[in-house]
C-alpha cells in the first residue's frame, strides 16, 4: 500500500480514465463517487488512514460536477473535527476544451485541500508549449497546481489524447515520490 488514495467522480467515464492512470502511477487506491455524490462507507475510513488524498472531477460548467461537491460538503465534519489536518493533497480535472475553466475547478480543488489544512502537491512538471509542441506530450496543457486533462467533446474514452494520460500517471509517480519522502 502506497499510502495514496485516489477519490474522484465521473458522469461519462472519460475522468474515471485519467484518474485510472494516475492511480497506477502512484499505486494508489481509487475510490469512486457515484452519480447521487455517494461514496461506499468504507470509502471514509480508507480517506482517514491515507497519507495522501487525490480529489479529481470533470469540469462542469466551470467548476466540479454537482457529485463531488456532494462528498467536499460531507468532509465538513471532518474539517471540524480537523481529521485530515497535515495530510498531503494533490488534484486534477478533465474537460472538453482546451481551456474551458478547468483551472477553476482545480483552485477550487485545491482550496479545499487548505481548508482541511493539508499540504498540496504541484504537477512539478514544465509545459509543451513549443510550436513544435503536440497533444501527446507531457504536461500539453500547460498545468502547475494540478493535473490538467482535455477529452474533446467528440473524443470516446478510448480516444482521450495519450499525452494526458501519460502526464496523469507521471504526476501520480511524483505524488507517490512525494508521499514517500514524507513518511
Ligand atoms: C453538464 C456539463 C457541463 C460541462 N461543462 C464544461 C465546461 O465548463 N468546460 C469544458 O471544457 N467542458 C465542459 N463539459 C465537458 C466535460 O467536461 C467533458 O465531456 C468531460 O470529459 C466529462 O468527463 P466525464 O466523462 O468524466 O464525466 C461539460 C459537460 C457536461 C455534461
Amino acid at each position: 500500500m502506497s499510502g495514496i488514495v485516489v477519490v474522484y467522480h465521473s458522469g461519462y467515464g472519460h475522468t474515471r480514465k485519467v484518474a485510472e492512470y494516475l492511480a497506477r502511477g502512484a499505486k494508489a487506491e481509487l475510490i469512486a463517487i457515484d452519480d447521487n455524490g455517494e461514496l461506499p462507507e468504507s470509502a471514509w475510513d480508507k480517506l482517514a488512514e491515507a497519507k495522501t488524498i487525490v480529489f479529481g472531477a470533470p469540469t462542469y460548467m466551470g467548476n466540479a460536477s454537482w457529485q463531488f461537491k456532494k462528498f467536499a460538503d460531507a468532509t465538513s465534519k471532518i474539517w471540524f473535527m480537523r481529521g485530515w489536518q497535515n495530510k498531503l493533497f494533490a488534484g486534477f480535472t478533465n474537460s472538453a476544451s482546451p481551456v474551458g475553466d478547468k483551472g477553476l475547478t482545480l483552485a477550487w480543488l485545491q482550496t479545499l485541500a487548505g481548508q482541511h489544512g493539508g499540504i498540496w502537491i504541484s504537477l512539478g512538471m514544465l509545459p509543451s508549449n513549443t510550436k513544435a509542441a503536440k497533444n501527446t506530450d507531457l504536461n500539453a496543457l500547460g498545468g502547475s497546481t494540478g493535473l490538467l486533462v482535455q477529452s474533446p467533446s467528440d473524443a470516446s474514452v478510448d480516444e482521450i489524447p495519450q499525452g494526458g494520460l501519460d502526464t496523469a500517471a507521471a504526476f501520480g509517480a511524483r505524488i507517490a515520490e512525494i508521499t514517500e519522502q514524507f513518511a
